[in-house]
């Protein structure tokens, strides 16, 4: 598989060079790649809002650099010249519906890809397309974004980066304050973009049952460093040192602990509901629930 992100030794301080300056990630090296569902975990103030934003050069390295689609981010980048490389890599923020400005929900679709010096007519095609995408009607295109509920408010948002066609979608939270419906709806949308689409996923994430659901590959960071990567099974294995690094299991995974704890024997630790369920059926002699 090629290469979509490949940061070497990059290190970030924050007003560096005063006596405020915070160090806030220390020496990361990784790659992740192309086409992947990349979850990045760990605790509050870990470094991982800091680390993607390095991905679209939002904020550059301190030392180190950044290898993104083929683009080299470094201490030395400027903003000139980023437009182009912007538009590859969409970031959604968090509560992005905070950024939603124009009277339409049209020409705040709209709005990226002409800023982006699409053509009128390109743009509102891209618009149309991407409401599409996240399942908005285009009864909608002449509402008020402002009169929407927040979900649909949401969707907007992500519409906006979609119009812009990247190749890279970082999501920041993106399920943050919705209810069950709207999460799901958010997180199948990431999965539909990443497997009909091929557009590679970096997902910033506090919920472990989306790691387990949705992604391919995880990085979980701690105080400002890697200190693991690999796929969710492989991180979720060792809950002793999942709970030490200040995470939580995924909820099937956090009951088979505590059977265990009581002292049912599940043996390997299941980490989908599917094979909890399966385990548990076994286990009172009902075999598969297949
Ligand atoms: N603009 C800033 N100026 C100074 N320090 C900052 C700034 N932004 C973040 N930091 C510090 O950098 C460190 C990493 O913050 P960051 O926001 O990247 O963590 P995070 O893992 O994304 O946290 P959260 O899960 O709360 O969003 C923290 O110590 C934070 O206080």
């Amino acid at each position: 598989m090629d290469t979509a992100v490949s940061f070497s030794q990059v290190t970030h301080t924050y007003q560096a060079n005063t006596p405020f300056a915070q160090n806030a990630l220390d020496d990361i090296t990784l790659q992740i790649e192309k086409g992947s569902f990349t979850a990045i975990i760990g605790h509050t103030g870990s470094g991982k809002s800091t680390l993607v934003q390095h991905i679209n050069a939002l904020l550059k390295p301190t030392s180190g650099q950044i290898d993104v689609l083929g683009k080299m981010i470094s201490p030395e980048t400027t903003n000139k010249n980023l437009k182009a490389f912007r538009r590859r890599v969409g970031m959604v923020f968090q509560f992005p519906e905070k950024q939603l400005f124009e009277e339409t929900v049209l020409k705040d679709i709209k709005f990226g890809p002409k800023n982006y010096g699409v053509s009128d007519q390109d743009a509102e095609a891209a618009a149309h397309e991407a409401m599409e995408l996240v399942g908005l009607d285009k009864s909608f295109s002449n509402h008020s974004p402002f009169d929407l509920s927040g979900g649909q408010m949401r969707r907007v948002a992500i519409a906006g980066v979609l119009a812009m066609n990247p190749e890279i979608l970082i999501l920041d939270e993106p399920t943050a304050g919705l209810d069950p419906k709207g999460h799901r709806e958010i997180m199948d949308l990431a999965k539909f973009l990443n497997q009909k689409k091929q557009i590679t996923i970096i997902l910033i994430t506090h919920q472990m049952d989306d790691v387990i659901d949705y992604a391919s590959n995880v990085i979980v960071m701690d105080q400002g460093k890697v200190v693991k990567v690999g796929p969710p099974e492989q991180i979720f294995n060792d809950p002793e040192w999942v709970y030490h690094m200040q995470l939580d299991l995924p909820s099937s995974a956090e009951f088979a602990q505590q059977l265990k704890l009581a002292g049912v024997d599940l043996g390997e630790l299941p980490l989908t509901v599917e094979q909890l369920a399966n385990k548990i059926a076994h286990l009172v002699g009902k075999g598969d629930t297949k």
